[in-house]
């Protein structure tokens, strides 16, 4: 059993505090919103993440689990502090590590003992070394304080599952046996370990984000030329996806990539190459294929329903960046709604969970959490967000509810063909406007 703080109680922190918890070290989590603290307390969890209300409860009631708001309080009470705060981009590009320098600079101000600092917020490469630096000069008295570098690979919706079945952990440290004391953290986990330096560990966190991201722009483009030579994204995909040096996984072509961390590390990788005047050309190239592919999907709205969207009723369904999440920071929906409502489109949108965080994005538009009322004299159903409940709609009453049945699907929410022997037009991305033999 390990004495564990966590400073920032975001996603990240309260996801990794509450499975250490599980895994039985004593974890404190703290961040400087008190409101958040307060809420936790009482076992309000303020993400939607599926089991992580329970895992929360469960774990804060064994005793394993609490909150602060008192990060130095947090510190002194623990031997290992894990940084999880956010690292959100400039107005200039840059990443604004900080609110990260000042929680590290904090958490030394209030060292009396040795510690083990680790930084799983995702950072430009020497920030580790930075920040090692900023805690020499902030103890108060000269005592060991490693700082290594620990990076996360958790994904929303899924990060429960992610954290105890990572596919590797890795830890950047300066002295191997910093290196150890925080793999004997996670060795309950029984997930391979990385050792590697601390500018190894913060690299690979940004170029596996990058990796995925051109994976997901890549497929992208192949889709776009499917559609113009009538070949099929999906036996494509699943044609260089059955290739192990290509690998299945991440080849779902649609609307692009969204959230709160493909688009923002990918510009931050960018910037981070631009600084050292390198011109990151394929990454760059991911980007602007990602942010078009958006402008095409509203563009095929726009021609299926005759070349203009003046008067016409689109319901938009889901809102989150993607499924089991409420989160629709950087969402392709988002986007493609305002596309549609500045071309005209009277445009109605559904989420099961997302309404209350898109609204101040979408002033304009009327939200739902059950899907009828916005298909509701629909003249088209855009899908946004392959919710299992946009699949599971009863199509038949769907069917009535609409002036015409016309789905454009750019998540592949629905089977094409079976949409098409019920008697919708189908749109897809990537999918061949009439269903082509053999596939
Ligand atoms: N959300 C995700 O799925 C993943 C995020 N990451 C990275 O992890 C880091 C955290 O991300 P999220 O958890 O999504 O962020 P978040 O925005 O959900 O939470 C960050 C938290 O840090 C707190 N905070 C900020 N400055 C603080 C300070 N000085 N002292 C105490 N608390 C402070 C904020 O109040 C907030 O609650 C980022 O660098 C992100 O790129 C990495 C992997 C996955
Ligand atoms: O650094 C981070 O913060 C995290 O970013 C992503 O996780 P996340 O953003 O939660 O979600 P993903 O499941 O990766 O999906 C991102 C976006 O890509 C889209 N996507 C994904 C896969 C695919 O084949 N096609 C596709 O368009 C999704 O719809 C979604 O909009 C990474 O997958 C995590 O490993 C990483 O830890």
């Amino acid at each position: 059993m390990v004495n564990v703080a966590v400073i920032g109680t975001g996603y990240v922190g309260l996801v990794t505090g509450a499975c250490l918890a599980e895994a039985g070290h004593r974890v404190v989590c703290a961040d400087r919103d008190e409101v958040k603290i307060g809420r936790l307390r009482t076992g309000v969890v303020p993400i939607y993440e599926p089991g992580l209300e329970e895992l929360v409860r469960a774990n804060a009631e064994a005793g394993r689990l609490r909150f602060a708001s008192d990060a130095a309080e947090a510190v002194a009470s623990s031997d290992v502090v894990l940084f999880a705060v956010g690292t959100p981009p400039l107005a200039n590009g840059d990443v604004d590590t900080g609110p990260l320098f000042e929680a590290v600079a904090e958490a030394a101000a209030h060292t009396r003992t040795p510690k083990l600092f680790a930084i799983k917020s995702t950072v430009p490469v020497g920030t580790a070394r930075k920040a090692e630096r900023l805690v020499a000069r902030a103890l108060p008295r000269p005592v060991k304080v490693d700082v290594v570098s620990n990076p996360e690979f958790l994904r929303e919706g899924s990060a429960i599952r992610d954290t105890f079945e990572a596919d590797r952990i890795v830890i950047g440290c300066a002295d191997p046996e910093a290196g150890e004391r925080l793999a004997g953290l996670y060795e309950p986990f029984g997930r391979p370990v990385q050792m590697t330096d601390r500018e190894s560990a913060e690299l690979i966190k940004y170029a596996a984000n990058a990796f995925l991201a051109v994976k997901i722009s890549f497929i992208n483009e192949v889709a776009n030329v499917c559609e113009k030579v009538g070949a099929d994204i999906r036996s494509v995909a699943r044609g260089i996806g059955a290739d192990r040096r290509i690998g299945p996984h991440f080849l779902n072509a649609g609307i692009g990539y969204g959230g709160s961390c493909f688009p923002k590390d990918t510009k931050a990788q960018l910037r981070i190459a631009e600084n050292v005047e390198y011109d990151f050309q394929i990454l760059r190239a991911a980007v602007h294929v990602n942010a078009m592919q958006r402008i095409r999907f509203a563009n095929a709205v726009e021609r299926t329903l005759g070349g203009s969207l003046a008067g016409k009723r689109v319901a938009v369904l889901g809102l989150a960046f993607k499924p089991h999440t409420d989160d629709v920071r950087d969402a392709p929906a988002i986007d493609i709604i305002r596309l549609l409502h500045d071309k005209g489109a009277d445009v109605r949108a559904y989420d099961p969970v997302a309404t209350a965080n898109a609204r101040r994005h979408l002033p304009d538009v009327e939200l739902f959490d059950e899907p009828y009322g916005a298909i509701a004299g629909a003249d088209a159903i855009v899908v946004t967000t392959e919710w299992p409940q946009v699949a599971a709609l009863d199509l038949d009453r769907v069917k009535r509810l609409m002036t015409a049945p016309v789905v454009l699907d750019g998540r592949r929410a629905f089977e094409p063909e079976a949409m098409r022997a019920r008697g919708f037009r189908y749109v897809g991305v990537g999918i061949p406007a009439e269903p082509a033999s053999g596939t």
